[in-house]
């Protein structure tokens, strides 16, 4: 049972169109993720980390065109599907603050679907872990700071009981020992046999908490590793991106990757990051690069070996 799959992910494209003109945000991503593991997906600011999570729950805003296949426990997620399974086995702890209901005091924002009394009481057990005193139950949203309300949004989530949690950079705002108190508790929640996909652009907080760790570049996959082939100089790791981020760390030697991520509207035919690769040849450039196993990972990159 340990390896059972509970979210599957195929070849899955998203595209926006806006004024006639059509961007391809994401394109053929394929991933599965397996009960009671911690998937992290790093990848810089705009690499299509949100838009992933969005897309699996069906959040995507109207001009969004969406192809592949997505299945939750074999059943496919789709518009039938989905406003049964959102909230209740699929939750997410959304990156954009501004989720919570502006008039409704936070505590009961989030116990609501449960019994009152045992609603308030394991809130306000849950609150006291993170940190927020019994007052904040009472507190409006505009009353709380960002990093208060990331826990708050962070106790619905638990609470809801979903066997699926997409967290959207769920650490921003808080500090580094609160993010790992935070870590610590999806971490709990996977041993439970639930899984998390974390969503951060933190590699460094991804390695140190994840099981797996996808890596998004300009709306691409370009590798799925272990958490621990992130390690010494990054040898490991198959895909020169993910070794170049690695090796951005300050701890690990700040080497800087020349160049920009490539914006959904100036993207190249084969592999995106080839501009910026140091491994590159004109094959790169040629045509689309498929997805492959290797070395108990996935690569996307022709001279991975
Ligand atoms: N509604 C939309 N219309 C057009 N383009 C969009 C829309 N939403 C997102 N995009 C584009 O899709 C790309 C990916 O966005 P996404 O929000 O997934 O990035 P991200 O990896 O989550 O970044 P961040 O770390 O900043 O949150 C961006 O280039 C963004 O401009
Ligand atoms: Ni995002």
């Amino acid at each position: 049972m340990e390896n059972q799959t509970l979210l599957t992910i195929e070849d899955l494209s998203v595209q926006f169109v806006s004024a006639g003109v059509q961007t391809t945000a994401l394109s053929g991503l394929s991933l599965t993720a397996k009960k009671g593991e911690i998937l992290a997906v790093v990848g810089a600011s705009g690499a299509g980390k949100s838009l992933l999570a969005h897309a699996v729950l069906g959040l995507l805003p109207k001009n969004a065109e969406v192809t592949g296949r997505m299945t939750y426990k074999e059943q496919a997620l789709n518009e039938k599907t989905l406003p049964r399974l959102r909230g209740t086995e699929i939750t997410l702890i959304p990156q954009a603050v501004t989720y919570l209901d502006p008039l409704m005091p936070v505590g009961r924002q989030v116990y609501y679907p449960m019994n009152k009394q045992e609603g308030r009481a394991k809130t306000a057990a849950l609150f006291e872990e993170y940190g927020l005193s019994p007052e904040v139950m009472k507190k409006y949203p505009f009353e709380l700071s960002g990093g208060m309300t990331r826990r708050v949004l962070f106790s619905a989530a638990v609470l809801s009981g979903a066997k699926l949690l997409l967290a959207d950079e769920p650490t921003p705002g808080l500090s580094r020992e609160t993010a790992r108190h935070v870590l610590r508790h999806l971490r709990a929640f996977a041993k439970e046999g639930r899984t998390v996909l974390l969503i951060t652009h933190d590699l460094d907080l991804a390695v140190e908490c994840a099981d797996r760790v996808a890596v998004l570049y300009a709306g691409t996959l370009l590798e799925i590793a272990p958490a621990t082939d992130f390690t010494e100089d990054g040898a490991a790791l198959r895909h020169p991106y993910s070794q170049s981020l690695w090796n951005a760390l300050p701890q690990n030697g700040f080497h800087p990757i020349a160049g920009n991520m490539p914006s959904p509207g100036e993207r190249v035919k084969g592999c995106p990051f080839a501009p910026r690769c140091l491994k590159k040849t004109a094959l790169c450039w040629e045509k689309p690069v498929p997805l492959r196993p290797l070395r108990g990972g996935t690569v996307r990159c022709i001279h991975a070996t």
